[in-house]
C-alpha cells in the first residue's frame, strides 16, 4: 500500500463547548477525489481550515507524506492550494495583479500560466478591471485561476462552485477531473451535485459527530 498524501489519525475538534467531530482517522491517496458531506455546521470548513493549517484549534495527528505535519510545514504549504468561502480577492488590484501576487510566492508558475490562467476563467479583456468593479462570480473566478496555475498536488476546496455559472461549473468539474486523473488529490465540499465520473470517497462528518 502506498504511503498516502495526507493521514489524520484520531481528529477531534469541539467549538463553543460542542463536540463537531471525533475519532476522525481518514487517509487521502494520490488520484483520490474527496467530498466531505454533513449537514449545514457539521464542521466541513472548519475540518477543511484544520487540514490547510488555517486553524490549530484540534486534537489529533496529521501526516504530510508520512512526516508529522510540524515537522514539514513548509513543504505542505508549497504543495497545497486552499480555496475558501473568502475570495481572497484584493478589491484595488485587478485580476492580474492578484494573480501575480499568488505567482511571485510560486516561482514555478511563470508568466505563459498566468495569462493563460485567466483567459481559462474567462477573465480575458478584465486584465485591467480593479476587482471591486467585477461581479461576485467574476472575482471568485479570479480565485479559481489559481487552480489552472498552480502544480501543488494537493486541493482544499471549500464550496469551489459557489456564484460559479453553470459553464463555469462544467469547467472546474473537468478541471478537477484532470487533476485527480494525473495523480493530483481534492479534498472538497459543495452543496452542489458533482458530476465527475471517476470515483468520489465521501467522508460524512455525521459519521464522527460528538456524543
Ligand atoms: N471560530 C469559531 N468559533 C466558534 N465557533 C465556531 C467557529 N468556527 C465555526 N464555529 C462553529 O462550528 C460549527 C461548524 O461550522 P462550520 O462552518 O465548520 O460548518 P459547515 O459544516 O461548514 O456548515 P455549512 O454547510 O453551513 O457551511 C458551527 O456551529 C459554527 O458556529
Amino acid at each position: 500500500m502506498l504511503e498516502p498524501l495526507l493521514k489524520i489519525v484520531d481528529l477531534f475538534c469541539e467549538r463553543d463547548e460542542r463536540i463537531l467531530f471525533e475519532q476522525l482517522s481518514f487517509d487521502v491517496q494520490a488520484g483520490q477525489l474527496v467530498q466531505v458531506v454533513g449537514p449545514n455546521g457539521s464542521g466541513k470548513t472548519t475540518l477543511l481550515r484544520i487540514l490547510s493549517g488555517l486553524s490549530s484549534s484540534y486534537e489529533g495527528e496529521l501526516f504530510w507524506k508520512g512526516d508529522p505535519m510540524a515537522d514539514v510545514r513548509e513543504e505542505f504549504a508549497a504543495s497545497m492550494l486552499y480555496f475558501g468561502h473568502q475570495p481572497g480577492v484584493k478589491g484595488a488590484l485587478t485580476p492580474e495583479e492578484n494573480l501575480r501576487w499568488y505567482a511571485a510566492i510560486h516561482p514555478s508558475i511563470d508568466e505563459r500560466d498566468l495569462h493563460q490562467a485567466l483567459n481559462k476563467v474567462g477573465l480575458a479583456g478584465y486584465e485591467d478591471v480593479p476587482c471591486h468593479s467585477l461581479s461576485a462570480g467574476q472575482n471568485r473566478r479570479v480565485s479559481l485561476a489559481r487552480l489552472y496555475m498552480t502544480h501543488a498536488p494537493l486541493w482544499i476546496l471549500d464550496e469551489p462552485f459557489t456564484a460559479i455559472d453553470k459553464r463555469g461549473v462544467a469547467e472546474k468539474e473537468a478541471l478537477l477531473a484532470q487533476h485527480v486523473e494525473q495523480g493530483g488529490s481534492v479534498i472538497l465540499t459543495t452543496h452542489h451535485d458533482l458530476s465527475h465520473s471517476g470515483p468520489v470517497t465521501r467522508l460524512n462528518l455525521e459519521e464522527y459527530m460528538g456524543t
